[in-house]
C-alpha cells in the first residue's frame, strides 16, 4: 500500500484496514468465485450471512456504489466503485433497498485507483477515495442531471442544455483548509481521531491526506498534545477544530467544550509546544449533546480568529462561522456567481445566507450599494469586521432569517447560498418581489436545488439559464452547483 498516511487504526487480513476491501486476483479470484460475471448470487458465509456477487452501475449521490439485485431491487454497496464486480454482505434490507458492504472485489474496476490513505471507506472522510477523479466529475454532473430531472422535473433535454461541464481545481487532496477531531476513551486512554463512515467510530489518524498540504503534521500534533494532556485532566473536549491557511500562514486550533472549569493556561502552553498555531480558542457550549448553542469564544492564546485570503480581499473568520473549506475552489464559485450578475456599479445588491461575506465583499466592490443577510450571531460579527477591515462602507449587515429580515431595499442583482436544507418556501416569491435581473443559487445539496428551482419555475418570474457544478469536496460525493436565473421577459 503506498504512502502510508493514516497510523493506526483497525487492521484485517493481510494488513489492510477492516472495511477496505481485498482486491483478489487471478487464481485466488477463480478458485473463490469462478469466473467473474454480473450475475447476483447469493450464498451464505461461514458467520452465515448473505452475500451477494453484484456489478456497480453508477455512483449514488452519497458514499456507496449502486447496483440491482436480479429482481430489480437497488443495492447500496459501501467501499464499491463503479464497474467493480464485488462479492458484498447484506447488511439490511427492506422491501425498497439493500445495503451492503464490499467483502472482496472479484473485477476491479478501470476506475479504481489506489488511494494516499488507508482509511478510505472506512474514514467518512474520503468516501470516493477509491475512484478516478475523472470518473469522480463525471458522476457529481450525473448526479445533478438526474436530481434536476427526478426532483425538478426538467426534462432530459432541459437538463443537457441547462447543465454545463463541472469546474475543479487542480489539488484532488491537501485542499481542505479545515478538519475536525472527535475525542474517544480507548483502553482508558483518550485519543483524537476523525468520525468513521460509521460516525459513532473515531479513526485514529497521524495525518489526513485531504488537509491542508502544507500543514500536513498538525493533525498528529494537536491529537498527540491533547490526548497526552486528556490523560492527565478532564478536558470535556466535544470536539476539536483545527484551521490552516498556506496562503496567510495562519492556523488555529478551536477547543469545543461545555461552559464549566478547563485548564487553559495548561492546554495553551502544551498545544504552542507541539504546533505553535496563531490561534487557540476555547468554542464554550451550552444546552443538552444534540442542541447545543455556542455561548462563548473565549481566547486561550495568539489571534482569536482565522484569517485567509479569497479572490480579492482577506476574510477573518471565528471558529464557529461558517468558511468554504476548500478556497480555491470557492474562488471559482465567486467568479461563476460574479459572470451570472455582472454587477454594474450603480447596482443594488442584494446577499442571502451571506456568512462571514464570501460574495458580500466581491459585490460591495462592484455595486453601489449591498443588503447582506446572515442569521448566525458570531457570522455576522464576523462580516463587520471584515467590512470594515476592508474599508467597504457601503453595506447593509443585517442579523436574522432570510425570509423574516428580507431586505426592504430593492435589488438589480441577488446571490442566495442558503445550508443544505436550501430556501424556505416563502423565499422564492420574495426574491421574486425584488425587481432582480438575475440571480445567483449557490447550492451544496442538488436534491434541494433542484425542489427551489421547480418553485421559481412554478412562480414564473425567472428561469434557469445555466447550473455549473464545481468540485469543491474532491474524494466525495459532495458537489457545489452555480446556478443563474435571469428575469422572463
Ligand atoms: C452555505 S453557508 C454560506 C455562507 C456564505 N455565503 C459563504 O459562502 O461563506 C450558509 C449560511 O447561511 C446561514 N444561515 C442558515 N440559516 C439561515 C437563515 N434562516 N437565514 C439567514 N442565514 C442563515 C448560516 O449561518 C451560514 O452562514
Amino acid at each position: 500500500m503506498r504512502g502510508r498516511l493514516c497510523e493506526a487504526g483497525p487492521r484485517g487480513r493481510r494488513g489492510a484496514p477492516l472495511g477496505y476491501p481485498a482486491i483478489l486476483r487471478g487464481a485466488e479470484r477463480r478458485r473463490r468465485h469462478g469466473a467473474a460475471s454480473a450475475t447476483l448470487v447469493r450464498n451464505k458465509t461461514p458467520q452465515e450471512r448473505d452475500t451477494m456477487r453484484l456489478t456497480i452501475e453508477r455512483m449514488a449521490y452519497g458514499p456507496d456504489g449502486l447496483a440491482h439485485t436480479e429482481d430489480g431491487k437497488a443495492v447500496f454497496v459501501a467501499g464499491g466503485v463503479v464497474g467493480d464486480v464485488v462479492e458484498a454482505r447484506v447488511d439490511s434490507e427492506d422491501a425498497s433497498l439493500v445495503r451492503a458492504t464490499v467483502e472482496s472485489v472479484v473485477e476491479a474496476s478501470p476506475h479504481r485507483v489506489e488511494a494516499p490513505c488507508p482509511f478510505v471507506g472506512v474514514c467518512g472522510g474520503c468516501p470516493w477515495g477509491a475512484l478516478d477523479r475523472k470518473t469522480q466529475l463525471a458522476a457529481k454532473e450525473d448526479n445533478l442531471r438526474s436530481a434536476l430531472m427526478r426532483i425538478g422535473k426538467f426534462t432530459a433535454d432541459e437538463v443537457a442544455a441547462l447543465v454545463r461541464p463541472i469546474r475543479s481545481t487542480r489539488d484532488a487532496w491537501g485542499y481542505r483548509n479545515k478538519v475536525e477531531l472527535a475525542p474517544s476513551v480507548e483502553r482508558g486512554r483518550v485519543r483524537l481521531g476523525m468520525h468513521g463512515r460509521d460516525p459513532k467510530q473515531i479513526i485514529s489518524v497521524g495525518s489526513c491526506p485531504l488537509f491542508e498540504k502544507k500543514y500536513s503534521r498538525a493533525i498528529k500534533a494537536v491529537a498527540g498534545a491533547l490526548g497526552y494532556l486528556g490523560n492527565s485532566r478532564d478536558l470535556s473536549l466535544d470536539r476539536v477544530g483545527v484551521r490552516a491557511s498556506r496562503r496567510t500562514g495562519a492556523v488555529e486550533v478551536a477547543l469545543w467544550t461545555p461552559t464549566g472549569p478547563f485548564p487553559r493556561a495548561h492546554v495553551a502552553r502544551v498545544l504552542e509546544d507541539a504546533l505553535a498555531p496563531t490561534g487557540i480558542v476555547r468554542v464554550m457550549t451550552k444546552g443538552e449533546q444534540r442542541a447545543r448553542r455556542v455561548s462563548k469564544v473565549e481566547l486561550l492564546a495568539g489571534e482569536g480568529s482565522w484569517s485567509e485570503k479569497i479572490a480579492d480581499g482577506r476574510m477573518r473568520v471565528s471558529a464557529p462561522s461558517f468558511f468554504q473549506v476548500n478556497t480555491a475552489a470557492a474562488e471559482i464559485l465567486i467568479d461563476l456567481v460574479m459572470d451570472a450578475l455582472k454587477p454594474e456599479p450603480e447596482d443594488l445588491a442584494i446577499d442571502l445566507y451571506c456568512g462571514a461575506g464570501t460574495f458580500t465583499m466581491p459585490l460591495a466592490r462592484r455595486c453601489d450599494f449591498v443588503a447582506a443577510v446572515e442569521a448566525y450571531g458570531p457570522a455576522v460579527r464576523d462580516l463587520r469586521h471584515n467590512i470594515d477591515a476592508a474599508n467597504l462602507s457601503n453595506v447593509d449587515i443585517i442579523g436574522g432569517d432570510a425570509v423574516k429580515e428580507f431586505p426592504d431595499q430593492d435589488a438589480d442583482v441577488l446571490v442566495v447560498d442558503p445550508p443544505r436544507a436550501g430556501l424556505a418556501a416563502e423565499a422564492v416569491g420574495l426574491i421574486a418581489s425584488t425587481s432582480a435581473r438575475d440571480v445567483a443559487y449557490v447550492s451544496c445539496d442538488p436534491a434541494t436545488l433542484a425542489r427551489d428551482l421547480a418553485r421559481f419555475r412554478a412562480d414564473g418570474t425567472f428561469r434557469v439559464v445555466s447550473a455549473t457544478p464545481v468540485d469543491l469536496f474532491p474524494q466525495t460525493f459532495h458537489c457545489e452547483t452555480v446556478v443563474h436565473l435571469t428575469r422572463n421577459n
